[in-house]
Order: C-alpha cells, then structure tokens, then sequence
C-alpha cells in the first residue's frame, strides 16, 4: 500500500523498494514495536510498526507536496530515530535519493558533500543547530509534529512518473582519500536484493532487540535499520553521548533490554575496560560487528563475557553494503590467530585475482577481493572515472557483459576456500624496498600478551625511508605494557624492516566519525 499522497502511486507493490521492504511487518503486526528511543523527557518510548508507518505517510505527504521530482536529492541531518527513520522511508516512497549525514559532520564538509549532491532540501531536527545552507537548497525541520518548511526548494520541472528499481535510494558520503567526499550511489534493487539474501541467514527474528551503535551517515545505520525493520525486530538506536561512558552504555542496554549489539568493534574497547562484569549480566543472544579488524585479544574477552551469543564477523565495502557473514567460532581456538571473513552471503561470490586481474586460487596467496553479487552499487556519484575502476568486467569471463566490484581489500583462501582478511590493497607501504602490509604489523602487535589493541601508520621519514610507528594501548585490567618487550616480540616474527621503529603506548586509540580506529590523525599526531 503506497502512502497516501496527493500524487498518483509512484511506487508499486511489485516493484522493488525498500519503503515496501522495511515496512511489510507493519501490514502483518502493526503493534509489534519498531523502535524504542528515549522520548522528549529522557524516558524509553516504544513506536510501533503501525505508528512507524503512519509517521512514513505523514511525511510523504509533507515531501510529496512540495513538487519534487523523482531523483531529487534529500539531505537528513540526525541521529539514528524513528522520526529519521520515517524520513529516509518516506523519501524511498517518493525516490527521493536520500542522503544521511550526522550532526557533528563538520561545516566544510557538509558544504562539499551540498556543493557535489546539489539537493533540493536539507531535512534537520526541529532544535537542530545547523545553519548556513546555502541559497538554492529548501530547508525544513522535522519532528515529532511534522515537517516544518522554512525555505521551499526551488520550483523544478516534473519528468519522473514512477520510482524504478534501479533508482537511487540512498548515497553515502564517504572521505575519499582524495579529500573530496565519495558518494556511493545504491539502488532500491540493490538494496532489497541484499536484504532478502541476507535474511536467509536468519541473524534475527521477530522480538530480537537490537541496539544500533552507529551513526546514521554510516551505511552500517542502514544496514541495522534494514535487517531489523525487515525481519520485524525492534531497533534500540544508541544515544550517542551513551557510548562514550561504558557504565552508562550498558544501562542503555540492560534499560532497552536489548537482545543484540551491532557495531564497529571499537565500541567495545572501553566495556572490556571498563564494565566486563555488567557486560557479563545482559545475556546477550547476539553481537554483530564490521569495519575494521576485531583485536583478537578484545574479542577473546568478549566471547567469554556473552557466552552462547552468535557473534559474526561481516566483512564488506559500503560500495557492495557487505560480502559477508562468518560466525565466529564458540570457542575460539587458542591458536587462532587470524579471523576468517569466510564466504559471500547466499547468492553472491568472492574471488581473489592478482593486480592484472588474473585469477587466484592457491590457498595462502594473497589476492585482491573481487564481489559478483545482484547487490552492486551503481556508480560515485558525479564521478565516471572513479566508478570505472570499481565496476569492472567480470576476470572470469570479460566477453559476458557481467560487472563485478573491486573491493580494494587483499586477503588469501584458506584450505577449504575461505578468504582471510589481509590488508586494504592501499595501505602497504615500501620499507627499505619492501611491500608492508600495516595491517600484519598490527596482527603481530596485538598478539602481545599486554597489548589490547595497536595501531600502526607510517610517518614521514624525511629524506629516508618511511618510519613504522606503532600506538598500543594496554590489554584490558593490564597496565602499560613494555614497549621494549613489544618491539622484541615483534622481531621475534617480522622481518627487521617490518619492526616498529616507534612505539607509543596511549591510553585510547583515537577514532573516526563512522568509530573505526582514526589512523591518519595517528600519523599526524606522531
Ligand atoms: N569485518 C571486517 N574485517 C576487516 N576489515 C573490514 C571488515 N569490514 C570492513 N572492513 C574494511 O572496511 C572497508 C569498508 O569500509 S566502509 O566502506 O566504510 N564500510 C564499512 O566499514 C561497513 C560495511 N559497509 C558494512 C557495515 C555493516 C553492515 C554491513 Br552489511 C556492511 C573494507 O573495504 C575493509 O577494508
């Protein structure tokens, strides 16, 4: 059933969108509960599939009568909400390309990501603080009353009568390393297409609570909204000022009563720290986790501290949303030193080929990762060049016509096939003429009895070789552990120029906006 607007249907029910996708709960079980935030007065408010539903018509009503076209861009500024999340769906009804950013993206940032997307309206929260858009762009505020318009987005020409599937649904700016941001452009068939394959894997059911950790310009915010409004879960957004004191993050949890934790393995390092026997209380059933590399010390804590959860590795680029889904084994092997990324989901494929697209099937040679999946992005937005070197021509069979993505990522085949994470293809360096791979030095580091997790970036050696810095903060319940110590465990295993000329032991690892671990401030901080 498509939202009530004043204009013709725009999407069908056969046509693949993910405002039908998320909400089919809403048709079956309107009263089970959708989100449970905090309300205006602090206190946990449940929103119903139902209500959830009606906030989506409501604003594509408001949107709806404001003239846009199909394909005219949306920007929201917010937090992950029910009220964002009828936004974003509202927008889907109507194909408006919809692209989230935080409410601490910077200023300048937010005018280049304005200045590429050229949207039509920029949606932020009734008491949001952020002005200075510039002349050309609508603006409105949402909340709990609707939408507000303060400037209404200039008069444009209507030539879209229906959203197809291969429209835009939404763009994720990413910070490209050009410094210019990267729009990934992903369609409503791409999108739907994955969360159907991934709901085969049966990660959550009806009455699973699962809290989101990310912010809403991360894809993983998708990816959390989409898998628990499609499987007809509850989603328990995180309050962002939560996550940074660990008593007050698992309050959250155990208030929420979640069932299920979703985010960047960084999230945990100050609970371990800080709050491992809290952690222990909440019998967690799941724990979902992405973007970078779990130490493996922090994840052998945190396996004992959720005893029988189901906690999964997923490895993938934003350009594809993921590849992959490994479960983590229960127990961890005490040899295990190397977690698997394991195989693509249901219905898609990952192989590795050299750097002349020559495919690789040897167990133990590294590889780029190379994803033929039905869930590909559609291109950077505004940027041919950059999207021909990720789109490619299938290696297997190039005459075909079939694109696959270049993911960007190195990692080798197991013995039964499965691939290992080794390194982003950008980020080994030469050292004294020798290809580095950071992300091994890292490995070694953190295998350190004392080490909880490292950190390594190459600093400008001047005039010589680039110079290996490491920056460890201590395992969890240890002190500093010895640099000295560190750096012969290191030579013990690693070639002489893969040894860390500096290592610095800091109390915490600095982190991103998305929360991964912020290596470039590292290398400039040095
Ligand atoms: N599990 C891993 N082990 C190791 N290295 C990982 C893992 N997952 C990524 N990465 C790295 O992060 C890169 C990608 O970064 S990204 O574009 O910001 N996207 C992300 O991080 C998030 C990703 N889209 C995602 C997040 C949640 C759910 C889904 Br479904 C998909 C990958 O190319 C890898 O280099």
């Amino acid at each position: 059933m498509s939202p009530s607007t004043m204009l013709p249907a725009r999407v069908r029910d056969s046509v693949d969108n993910l405002h039908g996708f998320m909400l089919q709960t809403a048709g079956d079980a309107p009263g089970a509960p959708a989100v449970v935030e905090p309300g205006p007065g602090g206190e946990l408010t449940v929103v119903t599939y139902g209500e959830l539903r009606e906030r989506v018509d409501e604003y594509a009503d408001a949107l709806g009568a404001l003239g846009l076209d199909v394909g005219d861009r949306v920007i929201l500024e917010s937090h992950t909400s029910s009220t964002a999340i009828a936004v974003y769906l509202a927008c889907c009804a109507l194909g408006l390309p919809f692209i989230p950013v935080s409410p601490e993206t910077p200023a300048k940032r937010l005018l280049a990501i304005i200045d590429s997307a050229r949207p039509a309206l920029y949606l932020q929260h009734e008491d949001g603080g952020r002005d200075g858009v510039p002349p050309g762009v609508g603006t409105a505020r949402f909340g709990p009353a609707g939408l507000r318009v303060e400037r209404a987005p200039e008069p444009r020409a209507r030539r879209r009568r229906e959203v197809v599937g291969t429209d835009p649904a939404y763009i994720i700016f990413t910070s490209g390393t050009t410094g210019r941001p990267k729009g990934v452009v992903m369609s409503h068939r791409a999108s739907t297409a994955f969360f159907r394959a991934v709901h085969g894997l049966g990660i959550l059911r009806p009455g699973d609570r699962v809290a989101t950790a990310s912010p809403l310009q991360f894809d993983f915010a998708l990816f959390d909204i989409g898998i628990t409004l499609g499987s007809g879960a509850t989603l328990l957004p995180i309050p962002r000022e939560r996550l940074r004191w660990p008593r007050r993050f698992v309050g959250f949890l155990r208030d929420a009563g979640a069932t299920h934790v979703h985010g960047v393995p960084s999230i945990w390092r100050p609970l371990l720290r800080n709050e491992p026997d809290e952690l222990a209380t909440l019998g967690l059933r799941g724990v979902l986790f992405s973007g970078e590399q779990f130490p493996m010390h922090e994840l052998r804590q945190l396996r004992s501290l959720a005893p029988g959860a189901r906690i999964i590795n997923c490895y993938g680029p934003t350009e594809s949303m993921a590849c992959s889904f490994t479960d983590v084994p229960d127990p961890i092997p005490d040899d295990l030193e190397l977690l698997s990324i394991g195989h693509a989901y249901p219905g898609a494929e990952m192989m590795i080929a050299d750097e002349r697209g020559r495919p690789i099937e040897r167990p133990g040679v590294p590889g780029e990762i190379y994803l033929r999946a039905p869930a590909l992005f559609s291109g950077y937005w505004d940027d041919p060049e950059t999207t021909a070197r990720a789109l490619v021509r299938d290696p297997l069979n190039p005459a075909s016509g079939q694109i696959v993505l270049r993911t960007g990522d190195l990692a080798h085949r197991g013995p039964d096939g499965e691939l290992y994470f080794r390194a982003r293809v950008d980020s080994q360096v030469q050292i004294r003429g020798n290809r580095v791979e950071l992300t091994e030095v890292e490995r070694r580091i953190a295998e350190f009895p004392g080490v909880g997790a490292a950190a390594v970036t190459v600093a400008d050696g001047g005039s010589a070789d680039p110079v290996l810095c490491a920056f460890v903060v201590g395992a969890p319940g240890e002190g500093d552990p010895d640099r000295m110590a560190v750096r012969a465990f290191c030579a013990e295993a690693l070639p002489d120029y893969m040894v860390p000329s500096e290592i610095h032991v800091v109390a915490e690892l600095p982190l991103t906006e998305n929360g991964k671990v912020d290596r470039a401030l590292l290398a400039s901080t040095r």
